[in-house]
């Protein structure tokens, strides 16, 4: 098999190396620039100036299939990801038929496997159909070869505590993970679509409260202590959110939790206009709970950035804002914002991206072959950045199916290059092999 010399990256830690990679693994890391044995043939990538990252992990994907192929496949969603520097994803269950099967889930599996651009680990649901009343088959997607670890009814809050309690009980045994989309449905109802307060009221849309997403993520860290189980709160949006998981991890309770991209830097200013591309679930928030996410994504409260990729198609989005669905397009652009909300706001250094971006994901996933340390005989998953790059969003250069990308048009700092799953290069030079 063919081997690839990374020449010149920075990697963690700060030094400048040349990194080989060969059948798949790290074969050598030489610090100051003069890997690679002398006769040797490699391809190699000229990374002068370049972070070398571990590969990234996306703990939340919607890929629409099986369903809604118009919107997005497995195919174009892992196009989507690996031009984001992804080497796995995690693609969520509510999809049609819903991924609550061992088959359901194997198929998954194997349609990533066909796209061969990054691993795509299928999400079991937690409830049959979604419907929040009968466990669908946990065991049996645990066992099969999707070997499913995180569950999941995204899209629909597990809002049953019985449930949700009988659900981490039975995850345990096998170290399994329950994600949550928090949303009280009686304080939040299908309806609800902006951030309840002034501008709701002004702009008259119903109202989605932040203590919505707040009690259910209280009454859950309280499931988690009582079952000894593990919980992870999708997509936090809020500075409440953010204060009941610090409480909740400092008395010890087993929970984790992710913010997305949009959440760490777009907030309820955008909605004037009713234009749905910013319509998602959570809405977005006020500056004072973006404030309060990425100080919590820099102290470690929370654990992951992940991108909640929901897309769209456009007979699906372009609605009056009530009646357009929620989601937005998030793959290609994350680690764009993460470097210019975080790292140029000096909150959190390269080292950190990393943490957040693919150790942890990969960890709280239960992910073997991602977020190692890039050393000698560890997965060649790995993600080349210029931190320095600027780039102006093309939706019409998106690599996915669909369009509802709420990032056209902003100048963002820094950019993947780079792509190498298992060794072999799936993005050069910012573009798909
Ligand atoms: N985030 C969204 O607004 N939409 C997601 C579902 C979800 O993550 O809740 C989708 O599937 O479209
Ligand atoms: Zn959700
Ligand atoms: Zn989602």
């Amino acid at each position: 098999m063919s081997s690839v010399l990374i020449k010149g990256a920075r990697i963690l830690g700060g030094d400048r190396a040349d990194v080989t990679v060969r059948d798949g693994v790290v074969e050598d890391v030489t610090a100051g620039g003069r890997g690679g044995r002398p006769g040797d043939r490699h391809e190699t990538i000229d990374a002068d100036g370049l972070v070398l990252l571990p590969g990234l992990v996306d703990l939340h994907t919607h890929l629409r299939e099986p369903g809604r192929e118009d919107a997005e496949t497995v195919l174009t969603g892992s196009r989507a990801a690996a031009v984001g520097g992804y080497t796995a994803v995690l693609a969520m269950a509510n999809t049609s038929p819903v991924t609550d099967t061992a088959e359901a889930a194997e198929r998954v599996l194997d349609l990533g496997r066909e796209a061969g651009l990054v691993d795509v680990q299928p999400v079991g649901a937690v409830t049959k159909g979604l419907a929040g009343e009968e466990l669908a088959e946990l065991g049996l997607m645990a066992r099969s070869r999707a070997r499913v670890r995180v569950f999941s009814d995204d899209g629909k809050c597990v809002h049953d505590a019985r449930v949700m309690r009988r659900a981490l009980e039975y995850v345990k045994a096998f170290g399994g993970v329950v994600s949550q989309h928090s949303q009280d449905p009686q304080l939040a109802g299908a309806t609800a679509c902006c951030h309840e307060g002034e501008l709701s009221g002004r702009l008259g849309l119903p109202g989605w409260p932040g203590v919505a997403e707040e009690v259910v993520v209280a009454r859950d860290v309280m499931l988690a202590r009582h079952t000894g189980s593990r919980v992870h709160v999708a997509h936090v949006s809020t500075a409440g959110s953010v204060e009941v998981i610090r409480w909740a991890k400092a008395q010890g309770i087993d929970v984790t939790a992710e913010v997305t991209p949009h959440h760490l830097l777009l907030t309820t200013d955008l909605l004037g206009d009713y234009d749905p591309t910013y319509k998602v679930n959570p809405p977005l928030r006020p500056a004072e709970d973006v404030e309060a996410l990425r100080a919590a994504l820099a102290d470690g409260t929370i654990d992951a950035v992940a991108t909640d990729h929901a897309p769209h198609a456009r007979q699906d989005k372009e609605h009056a804002f009530v009646d357009a669905a929620f989601g937005m397009l998030g793959l290609e652009t994350a680690l764009s914002v993460v470097c210019t909300v975080m790292v140029e706001e000096g909150l959190l250094d390269w080292e950190g991206v990393a943490r957040v971006m693919s150790v942890n994901p990969a960890r709280i996933a239960g992910l073997d072959g991602h977020g190692h340390e890039i050393a000698v005989g560890k997965p060649a998953n790995l993600t080349l950045v210029d931190p320095a790059a600027q780039v102006v969003v093309d939706r019409e250069a998106s690599v996915s199916l669909s369009r509802n990308n709420p990032w056209h048009d902003r100048k963002l700092t820094g950019r993947v290059v780079g792509t190498l799953l298992r060794g072999r290069p799936t993005v050069l030079e910012g573009a798909l092999v």
